[in-house]
């Protein structure tokens, strides 16, 4: 359902951020990002909902190349990606509500937004989704008044209520303590699948990357070098893919006792 064709992202100081990237993802697929910084992953994020503008090469979301649209289809075609940031986004003096329903924006008419007056069926969607996230109790709080992971649980319920097909997920837990991270993780991937959602989740922690995803992508100097299951990620692999380091600490071990449900 998304697909790169030798996309290349030369940026202006003349760094290679992407170097003919292919990758091809299925409906429902959910993938990590992988690779060390500067290696190109925020960019290839960004390049598919043309955030930033691939220099060459295509991008294609189910039948629509995305790289051939003008900006009025490109905003139409953005509603079905949806995005999540490690910094949130969020808008700190709107209400968890005004920021999901924010997500709706770029189908409601411009004076009602303006007027923020939104659809009742948005509105019920919103409580759905504040009350999947476990956030119902916190609807009319300001966004300043919440804690990192309840923060990015509300992007997440921003991101799903453009009823995406594709969710762009630009390192999602570097802001949180390991626990938040894996309860975040772990939402995303259980709301991916209850939607059939695809999701490329760019991210730093190889450990949780194995224990969440089916898929993983290591990129290096903008070429992807892995791509395969999270158990095939051997040291020699991780070695590939970030350089010499004592890979035997980060790697997921099999006897590793399961998180509990009830984090
Ligand atoms: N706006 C920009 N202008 C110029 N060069 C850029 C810009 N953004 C990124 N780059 C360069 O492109 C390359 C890839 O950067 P990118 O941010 O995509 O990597 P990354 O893998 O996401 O890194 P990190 O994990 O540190 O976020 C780097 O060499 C970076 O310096």
């Amino acid at each position: 359902m998304l697909r790169l064709e030798k996309l290349v992202k030369t940026y202006k100081t003349g760094d290679q951020a992407l170097k003919a990237v292919d990758l091809e993802v299925p409906s429902g697929q959910v993938l990590a990002l992988i690779g060390p910084s500067g290696a190109g992953k925020s960019t290839l994020i960004r390049c598919i909902n043309r955030l930033v503008e691939p220099s060459s090469g295509k991008v294609w979301l189910a039948e629509t190349e995305l790289t051939g649209l003008g900006q009025g289809a490109l905003r139409r075609e953005r509603r079905r990606m949806g995005m999540i940031f490690q910094e949130y986004a969020l808008v700190e003096r709107l209400t968890v509500m005004e920021n999901v329903l924010s997500g709706r924006l770029g189908y409601v008419g411009f004076w009602r937004s303006l007027a923020r007056r939104f659809p009742q069926k948005d509105v019920d969607e919103a409580f759905r989704l504040l009350d999947r996230v476990g956030l119902l109790h916190m609807a009319d709080k300001r966004a300043d008044e919440l804690s990192g992971g309840q923060r990015q649980r509300v992007g997440i319920c921003r991101a799903l209520i453009q009823d995406p097909k594709l969710l762009l997920v630009d390192e999602p837990t570097a802001s949180l303590d390991p626990k938040t991270s894996r309860q975040i993780m772990r939402l995303i991937c259980e709301l991916c699948e209850e939607r059939g959602l695809a999701a490329i989740i760019n991210i730093h922690d190889v450990a949780l990357a194995q224990r969440f995803v089916q898929r993983v992508i290591g990129l290096r100097f903008g070429e992807i070098v892995y791509d395969g299951p999270p158990d095939g990620l051997s040291p020699d692999k991780l070695t590939e893919i970030y350089g010499e380091e004592d890979w035997e600490a980060t790697i997921k071990k099999d006897d590793e006792a399961p998180v509990e449900a009830a984090e």
